[in-house]
């Protein structure tokens, strides 16, 4: 079934008397006669938007109200931006356009939104669109209107730059708008897309038994587990039960004295732990040549156990 695909973006708002609220609804309705979908929630709403990982494009539309404050809705947004502890590159994902309004009669000219404003720039979020400044004290539709007229174009030119990845978060399928869409600000985009991203990460091993492939992913990690031992007792043996070979080093590096002390034709006693039966008798052909005096333990050609090969080892490193 062919999807239609929509670009995507975020409008939040904060208003103390409605203004603000109502431009940000009118750019909502507007995005779809120019091809977009929106989403819009206030700014006092966050348990529906999250900043710290949106990846849409983000129209900010804040007043201001009292002595260059921002509306009482935008407050507990601001409070959260504001937090020093956040790094310099905190919001540097997000791409915004802030449209404030103000008036020119009162001394902080649209300072709700330069607050927020400069405080997003400082955590490394960039503009996408300037800023534009609305003056009540002369009409707030002399700016308000053409600023959203040029949004568009540049919201266009916004999402064809995204890389391929980034437009994973913006653009949409209205086919999967039920599983994507839950709520108004997307939230639940930013967790859709994190489990994409999750169910990437499958692990898969072929079952020896049947042959077959076998898959697993995060959502399943008890059985990822279990097949992961059963696969490495299948790959590799214990060490207990591994035939251990002398590795064929240098001769100057495999050299044993062999004791005097060693009873003519006797055996290495067995019985002692990791201890194997071999036969003195070798060792003394080598060992009656007073001259050498050590044998090489390649020429012995014996099959040591684990213990032996140990306590040769550590002849070894005293010779
Ligand atoms: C009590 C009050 C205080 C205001 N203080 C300022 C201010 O300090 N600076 C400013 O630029 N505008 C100020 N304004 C103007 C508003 O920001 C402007 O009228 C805006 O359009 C209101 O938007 P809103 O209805 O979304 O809150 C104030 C308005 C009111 C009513």
């Amino acid at each position: 079934m062919p999807c239609e695909v929509a670009a995507r973006f975020l409008i939040l708002y904060g208003s103390q008397r409605g203004q603000a609220q109502s431009i940000a609804e009118e750019i909502c309705e507007q995005a779809a006669d120019h091809g977009f979908t929106a989403d819009i929630s206030c700014l006092s709403n966050q348990d529906k938007y999250n900043v710290d990982s949106e990846i849409r494009p983000v129209v900010f539309v804040v007043s201001t109200t009292g002595d260059g404050d921002p509306p009482d809705t935008a407050q507990k947004f601001v409070r959260k931006i504001r937090n020093k502890s956040l790094p310099h590159d905190h919001l540097s994902h997000l791409r915004y356009a802030l449209l404030a309004l103000g008036d020119t009669n009162y001394a902080n000219f649209c300072n709700g939104g330069k607050t927020i404003d400069s405080r997003l720039q400082q955590l490394g979020a960039k503009h996408f669109y300037a800023t534009g400044h609305a003056d009540d004290g002369t009409g707030l539709e002399v700016v308000v209107d053409p600023w959203i007229e040029g949004l568009w174009d540049t919201l266009k030119k916004t999402f064809s730059s995204m890389s391929a990845s980034d437009q994973q978060g913006p653009v949409r399928s209205e086919c999967t708008q039920d599983n994507n869409h839950k709520n108004e600000s997307g939230q639940e985009n930013n967790k859709a897309d994190l489990e994409v991203d999750l169910h990437l990460l499958k692990l898969s091993e072929v079952d020896s038994q049947n042959g077959k492939t076998v898959t697993s992913d995060s959502s399943d990690a008890e059985t990822r587990s279990t097949t992961l031992v059963a696969s490495l007792k299948q790959s590799v043996s214990p060490l207990s039960e591994s035939v251990l070979k002398v590795p064929a080093l240098p001769p100057s590096y495999l050299e044993v004295v062999l004791e005097e002390a060693s009873t003519e034709g006797g055996t290495i006693p067995s019985g002692e732990d990791g201890y194997r039966e071999v036969s003195i008798s070798k060792a003394v052909q080598l060992t009656q040549d007073d001259a050498v005096k050590s044998a090489i333990l390649l020429e012995l050609d014996i099959s040591v156990s684990p213990y032996l090969f140990m306590f040769i080892q550590a002849g070894m490193h005293q010779y």
